[in-house]
């Protein structure tokens, strides 16, 4: 076996060790290995120990480490004590009471120096009529203006009075000391004669000093103790006063009392929100007013899952710039942004804010009182239908009484649904009749088969076309009710009594679901029409702009459902001919624009601000038909949701209240419909060519319901589709006779040889 490389030498006095050789076994040691000449299967055996010269340390040979560690200097070793002090959770605990039962005292001190200071003096009258300066009420500042002049006056009374109540005193004490010891030595008299002793005259006197000596004698014990706690006493007043207003820096506090999640909403908090809510002339006006802030605000009122309160604003803050910060409001308020709701008051210059209890909107409402109400009966004239709940936890109804609605919103957000709640209801009234055109088509308006007179279901062109003659099928109607009641003479138009006793003008509903698939559908009729689009050659476009100038009044109405509005799929004309607009999630604010209208959004109505998914069958409604408040622009409703199974129970309950209704899942093409290019023969009339103007507008004043709409452009795709297009003759545009009787011609033999086939 080999030794380790150490050279060691028996001296007399000891062992003497080679320091050098030692070194290099300590370091070999260290790492644990043998030394690099031992055989690797060969066991090493440490050196024994042995008594080292004096001042040399060997290390021992179980402990192969180095056995004096350098010791850090002190100043280093005490920087790290102070840290591991300073971090140690028990000092910062500890730190953070001390600060905080500080706190209470000094501010709680300054708290009731202040109350003091307020009583004495005019501060608290100044400091109200700088809030009301700041918040722009004019005459509220004049009136603290007059209350603060009145106060300088009974004080300046009260401080005049003072320097003539010490003779005052000294007199009334003169009297009054005089008139008692004259008061007593009378009663002594009298006690004196009674007792026939003639010493009881003093006794009445004699008694009232020994009550006083008493008194001295009492005082004289209890003062040493009151003067020792009167301080206390100071100081503990002063602590009970901060800890009650929590007046210690927020990171003092115990978690329980900073944490603001789900906390009551209180004036001081509205207050705060506001100011931080970074409108620099907001926060300097709250900042003025100092603890008159609340002043601002209205009573705060519990309202339905949440508070309502109004918020009048200081000059140069505009409620859209309030209504623009929603998120931050609802963080400094501790809710989620779709938790609060920002929309005007009718008040001048007054935001209305609506705050959530935390989480309250997930919770789901109840179900439809269609779905529990089986008795539930509707009446389109003096009903409303239960839709839902508005935000306060009322009972949103709605009227649609000759209304048109459009309801738009992103995929699968509740918008079938939500349509089809409205017409279930309407359909217990047994006079509506119902013509459904479902273009999604898989099986959501199912129930209404055998209680709709037409049912079209499915997404392809045939049922976009389908919907289109429905809905021509639908102007038809309206025209003939409108010759009706020109004829009639009536004054009243459609009146209650008219619609449930004249089957003619019984009320029909034009229901369209997934309307964007009619708009941008490319199938072209045999009349060159587009069925989609947004010309005035459409025909699904111009067959709802046509319901829409004229249905309601003879009660023949359009409602639409659609997905996330563009003028693509949603042109501005049919956004804007429904009275009643509702929208469920959207994705933008342009979109909202668009599906609620520029006043609607302006007013604070934000269903762009609605979650998709979260909130799924909130509908933001703008328009006729809702109750709103003055000023009100639109309203936010959380729709019952109905499934399909309690839909057909429904729909069940609404046939068996009808005679057998037979469904139709198509509508004949209309006969004798307009045909443009026939109409633009008949309009050149002789002449062998005809500026498109005027052909435009003999168009229009032959059939102006048809035709007054039309532009150039539909004139150029009816004539290019038929292969007459107009063409530049002297510089102008024209269209040529005989072009448009050959394209007539031709057509004609094209259709009798279809007809033959
Ligand atoms: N009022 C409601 N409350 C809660 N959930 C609802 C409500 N309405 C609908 N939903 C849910 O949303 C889903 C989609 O509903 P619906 O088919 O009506 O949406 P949609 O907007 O018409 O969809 P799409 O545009 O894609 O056809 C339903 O299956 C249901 O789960």
């Amino acid at each position: 076996m080999n030794q380790p490389h150490s050279t060691t030498h028996e001296t007399p006095g000891g062992v003497v060790v080679d320091l050098g050789k030692a070194r290099a076994a300590r370091s070999t040691a260290a790492t644990a290995t043998a030394p690099a000449d031992v055989e690797p299967d060969s066991v090493y055996v440490a050196p024994p120990q042995r008594a080292p010269l004096e001042g040399v340390v060997l290390p021992g040979p179980a402990d192969p480490r180095p056995s004096v560690v350098p010791k850090a200097p002190a100043w280093v070793r005490g920087r790290r004590a102070v840290r591991v002090f300073l971090t140690d959770e028990r000092t910062r605990t500890t730190a953070r009471l001390v600060v905080r039962h500080g706190s209470y005292v000094v501010r709680g001190g300054g708290i009731l120096a202040k109350r003091g200071w307020d009583g004495r003096s005019t501060a608290r009258y100044e400091r109200m009529m700088r809030t009301a300066e700041a918040a722009g009420l004019h005459e509220q500042a004049l009136e603290w203006e007059v209350r603060a002049a009145a106060f300088r006056a009974a004080r300046h009374q009260r401080r005049m009075d003072l320097l003539t109540s010490p003779i005052r005193v000294a007199k009334n004490a003169a009297v009054g000391t005089g008139a008692g010891i004259a008061g007593l030595l009378g009663l002594g008299v009298v006690l004196a004669i009674a007792e026939r002793d003639i010493t009881d005259v003093v006794t009445p006197i004699m008694t009232v000093i020994d009550l006083i000596r008493w008194a001295v004698v009492f005082v004289s014990i209890v003062w040493g103790p009151l003067v020792a706690i009167a301080p206390w006493a100071a100081l503990l007043a002063m602590w009970s006063v901060g800890r009650r207003r929590q007046a210690a820096p927020a990171w003092t506090l115990p978690a329980t009392q900073t944490s603001t999640v789900g906390e009551p909403i209180t004036p001081s908090i509205v207050v705060k929100a506001l100011r931080d809510l970074g409108i620099a002339p907001l926060r300097n006006a709250i900042k003025d007013m100092g603890d008159a802030g609340a002043g601002m605000l209205g009573p705060i009122r519990i309202a339905g899952c949440g508070v309502e309160v109004d918020v009048t604003l200081p000059s140069g803050v505009s409620t859209n710039e309030v209504q623009g910060r929603r998120r931050k409001l609802a963080e400094n308020l501790s809710r989620h942004e779709h938790e609060v709701f920002i929309t005007i008051a009718a008040a001048a210059r007054t935001v209305r804010l609506w705050i959530a209890d935390s989480g309250a909107l997930d919770e789901p409402i109840g179900p439809s009182p269609l779905v529990t109400d089986h008795d539930m009966t509707a009446d389109l004239y003096t009903g409303r239908a239960p839709w839902g709940q508005d935000l306060r936890g009322d009972a949103a109804l709605i009227s649609v009484l000759q209304r048109h609605l459009l309801i738009t919103g992103l995929s699968n957000q509740g918008k079938t649904a939500a349509l089809r709640a409205l017409a279930l209801w309407l359909a217990l009234d047994p006079t509506v009749e119902f013509r459904i055109a479902d273009l999604k088509g898989v099986g959501d308006w199912r129930m209404f088969d055998g209680l709709a007179t037409v049912l079209i279901q499915g997404p392809t062109d045939n049922e976009v076309m389908e919907a289109t003659q429905m809905l021509e099928e639908g102007v038809r109607e309206m025209e003939r009710r409108i010759a009706l009641v020109k004829a009639s003479g009536a004054t009243d138009g459609v009146t209650r009594e008219v619609a449930r006793t004249n089957p003619d003008f019984h009320p029909l509903v034009l229901v369209v679901d997934e309307a964007q698939m009619a708009f941008m559908c490319p199938a072209v009729g045999d009349d060159k029409r587009p069925y989609g689009g947004t010309k005035a050659t459409s025909r699904y476009f111009m067959a709802g702009r046509k319901l829409h100038n004229q249905g309601r009044a003879v009660n023949v109405t359009l409602w639409q459902g659609t997905q996330d509005p563009t003028n693509e799929n949603l042109p501005k004309l049919i956004r804007e001919g429904a009275h009643i607009r509702a929208s469920l999630a959207l994705g933008s604010e342009e979109q909202a624009r668009m599906a609620l209208g520029d006043k609607a959004i302006d007013g604070g109505a934000a269903p762009h601000k609605l979650r998709q998914g979260a909130d799924r069958g909130t509908v933001v409604v703008a328009g006729d038909g809702v109750k709103l408040a003055p000023g009100q622009a639109a309203t936010t409703i959380r729709t019952h949701y109905i499934t399909g199974e309690q839909a057909a129970e429904v729909a069940d309950r609404a046939k068996a209240r009808r005679a057998g209704v037979t469904t139709l899942t198509a509508v004949a093409p209309a006969e004798g419909g307009p045909d443009p290019l026939a109409d633009i023969a008949t309009a050149l009339g002789d002449a062998v060519r005809l500026r498109t103007q005027e052909v435009l507008q003999r168009l229009a004043a032959a059939n102006p319901g048809e035709y007054r709409e039309w532009n150039f452009g539909d004139l150029k795709s009816v004539l290019e589709g038929a292969g007459a297009a107009p063409y530049k003759s002297d510089g102008q545009m024209v269209v040529a006779r005989a072009k448009v009787l050959s394209a007539l011609a031709e057509r004609d033999a094209d259709t009798s040889d279809g007809d033959g086939e």
